[in-house]
């Protein structure tokens, strides 16, 4: 069985972080792991609170997944700080970790912030460079690449802009756009769009989260990277479109829609 590795923060609410990476990961019918970054205290209404692991905890869960059960792809979430980026780095790189998906979390849906300022440097000078994709939605693309991203030519323009950083493809996502959901790929020179389906959906919980690591679970089967973000869309806008209502604010998306016949 193929394994796939998520190294995030705890959404305790069920619907971000390591919480929906396994559930996508097993809706995938992939063995799923996890090495957690921090807990939160969150629910679908905000993030009320973060507790940081140390670095040398997190060195340790990852050296006990990487010395007992290897990886076929690693998936990266919510780091917040400084200390927890160079630990990952130099453990991916001890372990000659492959598949790498880095998903550069800044702020939660909700409008908290989930990345502490000296860290976003060191998410560019040690993760980028190791990343075979990395996932910024459009304001972090704008963070990112430090321009403001409004027209179809302005997300290839940022995507030039990062790929300074980093070998791999950028797949900026769409998602905070008004009229449609469609994400776009920059990789190795080429452009490629995945046109998506707007769904009317408020409850958006975690479909960052969700894209990131359908993605890696579908590199982890071995499809190619275009594949694999084109499959993975495909699970994200079917969670959507379920419908799932719940939580007083923006609620989690239905990660097992796929298995309802079953019930
Ligand atoms: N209302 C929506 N309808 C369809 N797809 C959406 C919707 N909102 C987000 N998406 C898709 O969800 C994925 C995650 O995008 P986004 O929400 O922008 O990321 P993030 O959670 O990091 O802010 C992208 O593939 C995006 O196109
Ligand atoms: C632990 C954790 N990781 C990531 C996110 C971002 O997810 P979203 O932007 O969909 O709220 C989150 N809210 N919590």
């Amino acid at each position: 069985m193929k394994t796939v590795l998520t190294i995030a923060g705890s959404d305790c609410s069920g619907g971000a972080g390591i919480q929906a990476d396994l559930k996508t990961i097993a809706a995938h019918g992939l063995y799923g792991m996890s090495a957690i970054t921090a807990l939160t205290a969150q629910n679908t209404t905000g993030v009320y609170g973060i507790s940081e692991t140390t670095g040398e905890f997190l060195a340790s869960q990852l050296d006990c997944i990487f010395q007992d059960i290897y990886p076929d792809a690693v998936k990266i979430g919510m780091v917040s700080s400084r200390e927890l980026i160079h630990v990952i780095a130099e453990k991916l790189k001890e372990y000659k970790a492959k598949n790498i998906v880095v998903d550069p979390v800044m702020v939660s849906t909700s409008g908290s912030r989930l990345l502490k300022d000296d860290a976003e440097e060191a998410l560019e000078e040690c993760l980028f460079p190791l990343a075979d994709v990395i996932t910024p939605n459009v304001p972090e693309a704008e963070v990112l690449s430090g321009i403001k991203i409004r027209e179809r030519e302005d997300f290839c323009q940022a995507a030039k802009i990062i790929a300074q950083k980093t070998a791999g493809g950028i797949l900026i996502k769409g998602g905070h756009q008004i009229e449609d959901a469609n994400d776009y790929l920059y990789l190795k020179g080429e452009e490629h769009w995945f046109s998506g389906r707007r769904v009317n959906n408020p409850n958006t919980h975690g479909t960052g989260c969700t894209l990131s690591s359908a993605i890696a679970s579908n590199l982890a089967a071995g499809n190619s990277l275009p594949e694999s973000i084109r499959k993975a869309k495909e699970y994200l806008t079917g969670a959507l479109e379920d419908g799932l209502n719940l939580g007083a604010g923006s609620g989690p998306l239905n990660h097992m829609y796929r298995l309802k016949d079953l019930l």
